[in-house]
């Protein structure tokens, strides 16, 4: 089953609290994915799309708000590529942007970085909407590398002052989907993969907060995984049916492209794991998926686990895996953090064993920072995704835990 044949299901529990939601696309590529997405009419998640070019917005036939930004300083136009234009827009605008960075308690973000306005106008509306108490995701494509190390450069760029106004940025390499498509898939079809990971996350979160939940993850208990986390995200989807539903999950949730890029962080210290199944799923079923994926992600990590059940597909898991880290790269202010929630009941700071062979890692909030300045857009051929924390799986001299496309050399241009 491909992940977007799972469905999607409007209803949300009455006894919810009303967290709501907000999904924004930024720039033509942001604006394009949120178009694209086949999202039904979900209670308490306004869609709105921002851009400087007239003729783009018009041609969105996508229900959510159009708005077109600095129309006087750009003429309806984009920026034709220019990050620093992208900003003096962003600043030019800052009034209009004020309502729509505002009324959501969690605000997410389409943007495609390497042009001018999503990298200049999104770190603006995500710094709004903070100071305005909203939790902020953004979902950051990054160029193909057939584009040029010119845009690569800004898409850097604008991720780093992304970081430092976002709760959590999720970046979507673009040339993941070069590897991902084959040779009859069409352009718009291989876009749309990238726009289901982020609908899948987009989902996850709402319904683990909207839809009724076996095991209660609330806003408060998210707050505290991701407030001022300017650093990389852990990010991974995974689904799985039938007979060896767990396996099959688990499966999938490791081959998950997503896992094996280098702006995916590898040690977290809070791991979010959002369940969506079956009324007939079991409590060892999810003991099995819980005690896997902890070990394998959040080693050491407070780990979260919301479970909401939807009897659309009875025999179907999906798994959505978001780990963060306190980096302490943020530069604005730090909201004070929300009173402790009275149900954190799912809550819990699981201590795994060290891997065979390999010392207990002990981990301070130091470290932490030490640990993810260790990853730069570079080495990603040296990277074990899901396996960094194991031992070597050697054969002939190569590392088979690796992905194949690695250690073949058939390197993402990162
Ligand atoms: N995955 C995906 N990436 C896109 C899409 N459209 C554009 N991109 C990527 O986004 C980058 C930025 O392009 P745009 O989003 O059009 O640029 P912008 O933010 O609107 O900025 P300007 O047009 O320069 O003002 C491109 O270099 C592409 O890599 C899309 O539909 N899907």
């Amino acid at each position: 089953m491909d992940l977007h044949e799972l469905p999607l299901t409007p209803t949300a529990s009455p006894d919810a609290p009303p967290v709501t939601f907000k999904l924004i696309g930024i720039g033509g590529g942001g604006a394009n994915a949120l178009a694209r997405l086949p999202l039904p009419a979900l209670d308490g998640l306004a869609t709105a799309i921002i851009d400087t070019d007239r003729k783009a917005i018009a041609q969105h036939t996508s229900p959510a708000e159009k708005h077109l930004i600095a129309p006087d300083l750009r003429g309806g136009l984009s920026t034709g590529g220019d990050p620093e234009l992208g900003r003096e827009t962003a600043e030019a605008s800052r009034e209009q942007l004020v309502p729509l960075a505002t009324g959501a308690d969690i605000i997410f973000l389409s943007v495609a970085l390497g042009g001018g306005t999503g990298g200049g106008v999104a770190p603006l509306v995500a710094e709004l909407a903070t100071e305005n108490n909203a939790l902020v995701i953004a979902f950051a494509t990054l160029p193909f590398s057939f584009e040029g190390s010119r845009r690569m450069r800004q898409a850097e760029e604008s991720l780093v002052e992304l970081r430092r106004a976002c709760d959590a940025v999720i970046t979507l390499p673009n040339d993941l989907l070069l590897q991902q498509t084959t040779d009859t898939e069409s352009v718009t079809d291989a876009l749309r993969r990238a726009d289901e990971w982020m609908l899948r996350g987009v989902h996850s979160i709402y319904s683990i907060l909207r839809r009724p939940s076996l095991i209660n993850l609330d806003l408060a208990s998210l707050r505290r995984a991701f407030v001022s986390r300017g650093g990389k995200t852990l990010y991974a989807l995974g689904h799985g049916s039938g007979e060896n539903i767990i396996t099959q999950t688990l499966e999938s949730l490791k081959m998950c492209p997503l896992l094996h890029i280098a702006e995916t962080a590898r040690k977290v210290d809070h791991l979010i794991v959002n369940i969506i199944a079956g009324s007939a799923i079991t409590l060892p079923q999810i003991n099995d998926l819980m005690s896997v994926i902890s070990a394998q992600y959040g080693r050491d990590a407070h780990v979260l686990m919301g479970t909401s059940i939807s009897d659309d597909q009875p025999d179907a898991i999906q798994v959505c895996v978001i780990g963060t880290t306190d980096v302490g790269t943020r530069n604005r202010p730090v909201r004070a953090a929300p009173p402790p929630a009275d149900n954190a009941n799912a809550e819990t700071n699981i201590q795994h064993p060290a891997p065979k062979g390999k010392k207990p890692v002990v981990k301070t909030k130091g470290a932490a920072n030490q640990d993810q300045e260790e990853f730069t857009f570079a080495g990603a051929d040296q990277q074990r995704g899901t396996f960094e924390n194991s031992d070597l799986n050697l054969f002939e001299d190569q590392d088979l835990d690796r992905p194949t496309y690695l250690r073949k050399g058939i390197k993402i241009q990162l």
